[in-house]
């Protein structure tokens, strides 16, 4: 890890581990698994040199802002209000932490892997987040189901490998049971949910400031799921890919010690996030990472925007969660029901959130 420091806040790079040898099943990794995700670890850790990779976050990416500036009619038909706005279109419906609905950044969320994961209508209707189905704008934007599938497929596929490196490292310190690694959960799972995030340019009344705030893009919080693929956000000006105009911009973390630090990634690297399912499941060996985006500041910010993808990767619906006896997240829900499935646990979270289905999502 190295570290330079600005403004008090650390900048520090992720443990890196190259693809070849991720690939490779024979290869030790849990030393830098630990590093990247253990107790000390920042709870982020990214992949170099994964063969194509570049091209399909471009090809993605670049549709970012093309679909957010699609005309209003054109969007609205790709919400999904039955789902809680988790298929298709999603701007303005998320509450910041301050309770005001986020304007500050769309969503366009789909199953990169199947477009109808069940045709049973009672299963869709009791979770309709994670079993409804795509909704692609075939006229308005076509290339935008291949692009999304394309980087989705891929960062599933490598996020596999991630999760076989993970199981060694954690069924060193605990007894895992056959069948119940992260690898094999994530798996046989029908419900990853891809989220291509586009941060609306800065207005010039609010790029001189952010009171400070890190998370002036995207508020503090913990992925819900089990382990997240995400890209190098691109920022553009004008339809042109640009640097970063402000190097206090980006992912910020706040680490076990509760330090908040700056993270960065190379533009051609792949990272992946520990959420709250797998730190409950592994017994705190790997830990969720508190995150948060902080928007660009100063003149040079006026009309910068910010495309990035995440790929929320998380158990079935179906899958019965084997939760230890001592948990520290989410405790009253979890050791009142000894054992729950996947869907059930997040139907729970949400109501106790987000108070009976009134408000927004937790991927
Ligand atoms: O924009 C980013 O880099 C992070 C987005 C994120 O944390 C999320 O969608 O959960
Ligand atoms: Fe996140």
């Amino acid at each position: 890890m190295s570290c330079s420091c600005q403004n008090e806040t650390p900048t520090i790079r992720t443990v890196t581990i190259p693809y070849s040898h991720l690939k490779d099943r024979s290869v030790d990794l849990s030393a830098k698994i630990e590093e990247g995700f253990g107790p000390n670890g920042l709870g982020i850790l990214s992949i170099s040199d994964v063969p194509g990779y570049s091209s399909l976050r471009q090809n993605l990416l670049r549709l970012s802002p093309r679909l957010a500036s699609l005309p209003e009619d054109v969007k609205k038909e790709l919400e999904d209000p039955n789902s809680r706005y988790n298929f298709g279109w999603s701007h303005g419906k998320e509450k910041l932490e301050s309770g005001k609905p986020d304007i500050l950044k769309g969503s366009f969320y789909a199953n990169p892997i199947l477009d109808r994961p069940t045709t049973d209508e009672a299963l869709v209707q009791r979770y309709a987040s994670y079993c409804g189905s795509n909704i692609w704008p075939d006229r308005a934007l076509p290339e935008l189901e291949v692009a999304f599938k394309a980087l989705g497929k891929l960062i599933l596929d490598v996020g596999l490998m991630v999760a076989y490196h993970c199981d060694q490292y954690v069924s060193r310190g605990m007894n895992m049971h056959e069948n119940e690694g992260l690898e094999q959960i994530l798996q046989r799972s029908r419900c990853h949910k891809g989220r291509l995030l586009y941060y609306f340019p800065s207005l010039q009344s609010n790029c001189t400031e952010d009171g400070g705030s890190m998370s002036s893009w995207c508020g503090w919080h913990t992925d819900h799921g089990s382990l997240t693929g995400l890209t190098c956000g691109m920022f553009m000006k004008d339809a042109v890919e640009i640097p970063c105009p402000d190097s206090a911009a980006g992912l910020y973390i706040r680490t076990r010690t509760d330090q908040i630090v700056k993270v960065v990634f190379g533009e051609d690297e792949l990272a992946y996030q520990i959420g709250e399912t797998t730190e409950i499941l592994s017994r705190g060996h790997l830990c969720a990472t508190p995150h948060c985006v902080r928007a660009p500041k100063g003149k040079d910010a006026f009309g910068v925007e910010r495309s990035t993808f995440a790929l929320f990767m998380q158990p079935d619906w179906d899958e019965k969660l084997n939760f230890p006896d001592v948990v520290h997240i989410h405790q009253e829900l979890i050791s009142a029901h000894g054992s729950l499935t996947f869907g059930e646990y997040t139907e729970m979270l949400l109501d106790k959130y987000y108070h009976l289905k009134t408000k927004a999502p937790v991927v």
